[in-house]
């Protein structure tokens, strides 16, 4: 039996369903990215189990143990929110050490604890000042600190990093990383940026609308999206329409052979797959360049085919200009079939 579970939890407010069914499953010392658009219902589902929020039906068990009923402070699950709410008048010691504090633990213990928190968060040297002394990403490590001091069963971090500057963004999401390596602990984070889920999380839950519509592994749902608003949201380089006949995808960019079930409409590729020829080659479409834009280490073209708009991105080597006529090519080991 899973660790943590999630079992057909149902939310709404003002008869707005905002969760519908939700399962989900983790194991203990598990680490999932809960990733969607903005109003999809990330942070609904950290507050149901943290507690700050009831569910209208559905179940969640912790260690077996039906979560439901509990109060939020003894449901041994903190919460960490994008801003970091630190006690102003506290310093960061203090600041670390409050929840022990609160649970009269001794006082030579909270030192050595904070201590070792410090030292896990990069602040060694910093315990005497107060949060208005630090910087944002600094701040952000003190509640994440004081968060791990009551040794939680599981921590939730609802996009802790999003108010932050990239490099400081990078830098935090190691520690997180690293703590995670260290500490074991059963993490969910909210983001809706798929690069911090790839960079933090081995397992990626996507919520659209209330639905998780995808749930494996990160870098398979990356790599081969299952679904078409699960490509979509990751972004591919074209969903192509056809139709199966006996082993074979038919479609108007080609004829490609997979291991694709019978009633496959969909397949797709991702956009660094597609190869881009200056010259028509056997099994090559023509396609005229509309847009293109450097990502650094790559160009991403947008192409026009007789059917329909393609991305493509390929690493720098001659620039391409707007206009030009290209003749694609999709290899067939990188097509892949998507669900509706
Ligand atoms: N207390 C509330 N009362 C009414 N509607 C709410 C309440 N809390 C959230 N909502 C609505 O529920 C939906 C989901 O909100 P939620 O904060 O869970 O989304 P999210 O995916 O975390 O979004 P974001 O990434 O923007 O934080 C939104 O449409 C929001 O407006």
């Amino acid at each position: 039996m899973s660790y943590l579970q999630l079992d057909q939890l149902t939310k709404s407010y003002a008869q707005q369903t905002i969760l519908q069914n939700i399962n989900l499953n983790l194991n203990q010392g598990e680490f999932l990215a809960l990733l969607g658009p903005s109003g999809s219902g990330k942070s609904t589902i950290l507050k149901l189990l943290a507690g700050i929020e009831a569910a209208d039906a559905g179940e969640m068990r912790l260690a077996e143990r039906l979560l439901n009923p509990v109060p939020a402070h003894q449901r041994e699950i903190v919460l960490l929110f994008q801003q970091p709410y630190l006690f102003p008048f506290l310093s960061v010691a203090e600041n670390i050490g409050f929840g022990l504090k609160a649970r009269k633990e001794p006082k030579k213990l909270i030192q050595q604890k904070v201590a070792e928190l410090l030292e896990l968060v990069e602040l060694g040297g910093m315990q005497q000042r107060k949060p208005q002394q630090l910087s944002g990403g600094q701040q952000q490590r003190v509640a994440l600190a004081r968060a791990l001091a009551v040794q939680p069963k599981v921590l939730l971090l609802d996009e802790p990093l999003s108010s932050l500057d990239p490099e400081i963004r990078v830098n935090l999401q190691g520690v997180i990383a690293r703590l995670h390596r260290e500490l074991h602990m059963t993490t969910i984070i909210v983001t809706h940026d798929l690069s911090e889920a790839l960079a933090l999380a081995q397992r990626t839950a996507l919520l659209i609308n209330g639905e998780i519509i995808a749930d494996l592994n990160s870098i398979e749902l990356f790599e081969r999206p299952p679904n078409r608003a699960a490509a979509q949201f990751v972004g591919v380089g074209a969903i192509i329409v056809g139709h199966m006949q006996g082993p074979t995808f038919c479609s108007s960019l080609g004829q490609f052979n997979g291991n694709f079930a019978p009633n496959t409409r969909h397949v797709a590729i991702r956009p660094e797959h597609i190869q881009i020829n200056d010259q028509p080659q056997p099994q090559t479409i023509a396609a005229q360049i509309i847009e293109r834009r450097y990502l650094g280490e790559r160009w991403e073209y947008r192409l026009q085919t007789n059917e329909q708009i393609v991305v493509a991105r390929e690493t720098v080597q001659a620039i391409r200009e707007i206009g030009q006529t290209v003749y694609l090519h999709f290899p067939q080991q990188s097509i892949f079939a998507l669900n509706d």
